[in-house]
Parts: structure tokens; C-alpha cells; sequence
């Protein structure tokens, strides 16, 4: 058993292009670390919500140019079956963010896909994960990768996979082509030319991006916002200060200390806006500048790849001064922009976001609703849509532009609204009021256990399926659907969805969670929505008050049924 798992890490040695992942793996052998090794060697990467996701280092279980090489050929190989070459203009094109080995990963991709005989184009630096997004059905390209973990670790990397539609590959694309990725017996039989692709000229891709933008916002609408930004030490800060001085925006100011890209992310714990803490840098700098004598309205943070977008108001009665909006929050408030500028036609969001987005689509003549499982990759690919977000922080405000989320594009729209608003002397957080009185409050939160060990995941959601809750925070479960079996509208997911009931006061009108393992890291994922009926403005302290109380019985009462 240990002598076949040292003859495959061998084997997979003797084929590495890289030298230090190839000594990282030699150095295991020499140490006779077999658990490491076997960690290594479980299996291969899989896709999951977002591409290829996983930890820097040797093995098929690991990101690394071995396996990049691999998913490029398989891809490849893919594209051919489907009649593309180089003969019928197929090109891929890639871009890659600012982390480790993203540009090698990059370049190797380009190698790959024109040694199999397609055309490949580079973006010509790092740059946001919508700009490769955009420049896919832009340039008419047959395909398209991102080089990125998003938000991750700074040890992770990771590999978005796009096809000419400009969404990111779903069932079966993502199957056909894995199965292409396993077919690939060894490395030597992938073909690596030293040159053959095309690096894109800044003005075709990122010039081209910048002025589709144009598009998201009403041209005279008012701009006079003041922003502090960070885009958490990613790749964000250069695209979005441009669309943003393009649109007549005051230039935002930014967080110095997360201002250029590092793959380190040596400010924060875990460069993800959603993460306790990763605003302190962007909330003491828009302290500084109030102390200054400046006015901020609103911080905005993108995460590393820029694909997301963080919005965060004043709180004068908060210790940071300012909080956090929730992705619901966000998503709602864009939506009714968009409903308040006349915009129609399919307004979507996924099942673990806010059931308020229905409401408010229902309320819009002309409008339509869908929902979707968690992920762009779905949400990009609603019939006739017209706006998509995820509780994820994810917008899609320009479906016409970019199929998949954009935290550019996402930031100009908040501060259109919060612009107009100012104008009218009111705020974000009013408009959030508005919607509760209007529609009820609907409040949600998050449950997110980080594991060492994957099986814990799998064992709650056993545990969950054996034993479902019956009454959660004194709500009863009225139903309990298991989503691997796929329902109707959706298909086949590893969650589980329960939908719980009033109580008989009248104070909580519906409840509902959900619970998922992450698609793109080691989390369990329980997504808690809770409506607080709001009979008028002067209800509003009480019913914010008692959707926390209930949200946190949720959260205990889940956690122990889960056993997490
Ligand atoms: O990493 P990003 O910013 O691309 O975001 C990715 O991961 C998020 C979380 O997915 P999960 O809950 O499976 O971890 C998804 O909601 C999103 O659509 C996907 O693109
Ligand atoms: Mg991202």
C-alpha cells in the first residue's frame, strides 16, 4: 500500500515542471511523511461552485503547474470535441490575479491551449476576475479562465473556467471536461510551445470594460458621494478608481496599506470582506479622514479578484463607527434602485439568499423572479436577466456586459444610490428601513463553521439527515426537504432546506434555513432568514430586536442539531 503510494508520488515527481513543488514532494518522500503524501494523493481536485480551489503545493490534490497543465488540456481537449481550432478563430482567453504562482499558471494555460492547436490571449496584467468575465463575449473567445482564489487564504489558488457564453461551466460541461482531465495519462503527451499566444493590449481589454460601464449608470444622475475603498490588497484598485473617475465619481480615497496587490494579504487574517476584522484597516482609515474634517458617506471594499463588493454605512452608536451591510442588504438595495430606474425583466437570486428580492420583484410590474442554487455560475444563466445577486456579496448589474458577478460595476451603482439619496437628504440605511416597513423585516445572518478535518462536514450533514430539527429557536420545521435529491425548479445539491413557521403571537411571520458545505473551502454553511412583520416606521427598534433574538436561537438550536 505505502510502496504504491510512493511509486505514484514518484511518478507524478518525475513529471512536475515546477522544481520547488517537485522538492516539496521529493523532501516528503525523503521524510517518509506518508499521511502528508496520502493527503495528497486522495484523489484530484474537483470543480466546485467556482472552478478549480485549493492549497499551493505538490500532488493532484493541491494547485500547482502540474495539475494547472492537466485541467488546460482537458479543457482543450473539450473545446476540439466541440469543433473549435485555431482554423475557426477559437480563442481562449486568460487573465490571473495577484497571487502566487498566478501568473506562471497563466502563462502555462496560454501554452497549453495553443500547442493544442487553439488560440489563446493574455491579459496583459493582473487584473479583476469581470474583466476576463467581460472579454470573453467581448472578444467572441470560445472560452475563458481566470488564474484566482478570490477571497481565499494566501496559501490557496484556484482556477475559474468560463465558456464563449461567458458563464462559468456547469453540469455537464464540468463533468465532460473532468472526464477529459482524467484521460491524460501523462504530462509529456501535452504539448508546451515557448511562444504562439497573444498578450492583449490594456486599451482593447481594460479601455473596452471601462466603457461598457457607461451602461450601469443614468447619465446627469447625481455624484456627489465620498467613498474610502480597499480592494483588501487584491487586484480591484486601478479598474475601479478609473470607472470611477470616468463616471465623474470624486476620486474615493484609499486604504493605503491595502492598495497594491499582495499575494500575502499582510493586513488581514483572511482578505475576505465577509471575515470578522477584514474592514479595521478600511473603517480606521474613513475614521482618519472624518477626523480630518472629511466626509465619507460609504466604504466600499472589493476582495481580492474584485468579483465582490462590501458596503459598509455610518453607525455613530457602534465603537467602529461604521457597519457592515449584509450581501441581502446590498442586494436589496440595488434592486430597488434598478426597479426605481424602470429597469425589467428577470431579477434573480440564489436559494440561501433573502426571500426579500421576491417581494420586491413582485411588487415591480414587469419584472420577473427566479432563484437559483448558490453560485454565478447558475445565477449568470436566468433567461432575459436583468440584475442577479448572492448573499456572497455578489452583483450582477450589467448581465448585458458581464455574466457573472462584478464588484466594479456593483460599487458604481451603491454610489449612484447613495448619491441620489444624499441629494434628497437621506441614506442607505433609510432606504433599508423603507423596505422593512414596506415588505416586513427580513433579517439573515450566517452560520459558518471553518473545519481542519472535511469529515466533520460530512458527518453533520448526516447527522442533520438521520435526525431532522423539529423546532428551531421555538419555531416549528413545517418542512424539511433533502436538496441532493434535486426539486423541481433545481438541481441535484448536497443541502438541506427547512422552511419553519410563525409563531402564534404573530411576532415572527416565517423562517427558513438552509444548510450546505462550501463549494470553495473547508466550511459548513447554514444560511438563517427570519421575517419580522413591521406595521409602521415606529415598530421598527422592536422588530429589529426581536428578528436578533431569534436569529441567535436558530443558531444554537441548528449548531446542536448539527452537532457543530
Ligand atoms: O470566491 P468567489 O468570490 O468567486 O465566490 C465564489 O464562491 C462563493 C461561495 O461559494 P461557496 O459557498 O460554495 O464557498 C459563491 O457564492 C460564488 O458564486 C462563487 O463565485
Ligand atoms: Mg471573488
Amino acid at each position: 500500500m505505502e510502496e504504491a503510494l510512493i511509486a505514484q508520488a514518484r511518478t507524478w515527481l518525475a513529471e512536475d515542471p515546477d522544481p520547488e513543488t517537485r522538492d516539496e514532494l521529493a523532501a516528503l518522500i525523503e521524510a517518509g511523511a506518508h499521511e502528508e503524501i496520502a493527503a495528497r494523493f486522495a484523489g484530484t481536485l474537483q470543480f466546485g461552485t467556482a472552478g478549480l480551489r485549493g492549497e499551493l503545493g505538490a500532488g493532484p490534490m493541491r494547485m500547482n503547474r502540474a495539475v494547472v497543465i492537466r485541467a488546460a488540456a482537458g479543457l482543450a481537449a473539450y473545446l476540439k470535441k466541440q469543433g473549435h481550432s485555431a482554423a475557426t478563430g477559437g480563442t481562449v482567453v486568460i487573465g490571473y490575479d495577484a497571487r502566487h504562482k498566478s501568473a506562471d499558471f497563466a502563462r502555462d494555460t496560454a501554452a497549453v491551449m495553443v500547442g493544442a492547436g487553439l488560440k489563446a490571449a493574455l491579459l496583459p496584467r493582473p487584473l479583476p476576475t469581470p474583466v476576463l468575465a467581460f472579454a470573453i463575449r467581448h472578444l467572441g473567445a470560445v472560452a475563458g479562465i481566470e488564474v484566482t482564489a478570490s477571497h481565499n487564504p494566501p496559501r490557496d489558488n484556484g482556477y475559474k473556467v468560463y465558456l464563449g457564453d461567458g458563464s462559468q461551466i456547469v453540469p455537464p460541461a464540468d463533468a465532460e471536461i473532468a472526464a477529459e482531465i482524467a484521460a491524460i495519462a501523462s504530462l509529456n503527451d501535452v504539448p508546451r510551445p515557448d511562444a504562439g499566444w497573444d498578450t492583449l493590449r490594456e486599451e482593447d481589454v481594460v479601455g473596452a470594460y471601462l466603457r461598457r460601464t457607461d451602461a450601469v449608470l443614468t447619465g446627469g444622475s447625481p455624484r456627489d458621494v465620498r467613498v474610502v475603498y480597499t480592494p483588501m490588497h487584491g487586484v480591484g484598485r486601478s479598474v475601479l478608481t478609473a470607472a470611477f473617475d470616468r463616471a465623474g465619481f470624486p476620486a474615493p480615497t484609499v486604504v493605503a496599506a491595502q492598495a497594491e496587490p499582495d499575494p500575502d494579504f499582510p493586513t488581514v487574517a483572511f482578505p475576505n470582506p465577509e471575515e470578522p476584522g477584514a474592514m479595521d484597516l478600511a473603517f480606521a482609515t474613513a475614521r482618519e479622514a472624518v477626523a480630518r474634517g472629511e466626509n465619507v458617506d460609504i466604504v466600499i471594499a472589493n476582495d481580492p479578484d474584485a468579483d465582490r463588493c462590501a458596503v459598509a454605512v455610518p453607525a455613530p452608536d457602534t465603537v467602529e463607527g461604521w457597519r457592515m451591510l449584509r450581501g441581502d442588504e446590498v442586494g436589496a438595495l440595488l434592486a430597488t434602485h434598478l426597479v426605481h430606474k424602470s429597469a425589467r425583466g428577470t431579477f434573480a437570486t440564489t436559494i440561501v439568499s433573502s426571500s426579500l428580492l421576491s417581494r420586491i420583484a413582485g411588487a415591480a410590474a414587469g419584472a420577473g423572479y427566479e432563484e437559483t442554487l448558490t453560485g454565478f455560475k447558475w445565477l449568470s444563466r436566468v433567461d432575459g436577466l436583468r440584475y442577479a445577486y448572492e448573499e456572497a456579496l455578489g452583483y450582477c448589474v450589467d448581465p448585458a456586459g458581464v455574466r457573472d458577478k462584478d464588484g466594479i460595476t456593483a460599487a458604481l451603482l451603491v454610489a449612484e444610490l447613495a448619491a441620489e439619496l444624499k441629494e434628497k437628504g437621506r441614506t442607505l440605511t433609510d432606504l433599508l428601513d423603507d423596505l422593512a416597513v414596506e415588505h416586513g423585516l427580513h433579517a439573515t445572518d450566517q452560520l459558518s463553521v471553518r473545519v481542519e478535518d472535511l469529515s466533520l462536514i460530512a458527518a453533520a450533514m448526516r447527522r442533520l439527515r438521520e435526525a431532522p430539527p423539529v423546532v428551531l429557536a421555538g419555531l416549528h420545521v413545517v418542512s424539511a426537504e433533502d436538496l441532493s435529491k434535486g426539486t423541481e425548479s433545481l438541481p441535484p445539491t448536497d443541502g438541506l432546506r427547512y422552511a419553519l413557521a410563525g409563531d402564534e403571537a404573530g411576532t415572527v411571520s416565517g423562517a427558513r434555513v438552509i444548510v450546505r458545505p462550501s463549494g470553495t473551502e473547508p466550511k459548513l454553511k447554514c444560511y438563517l432568514e427570519v421575517v419580522v412583520p413591521v406595521a409602521s416606521a415606529a415598530g421598527l427598534a422592536d422588530a429589529r430586536v426581536r428578528a436578533s433574538e431569534v436569529l441567535a436561537a436558530v443558531k444554537t438550536d441548528l449548531a446542536r442539531a448539527a452537532g457543530i
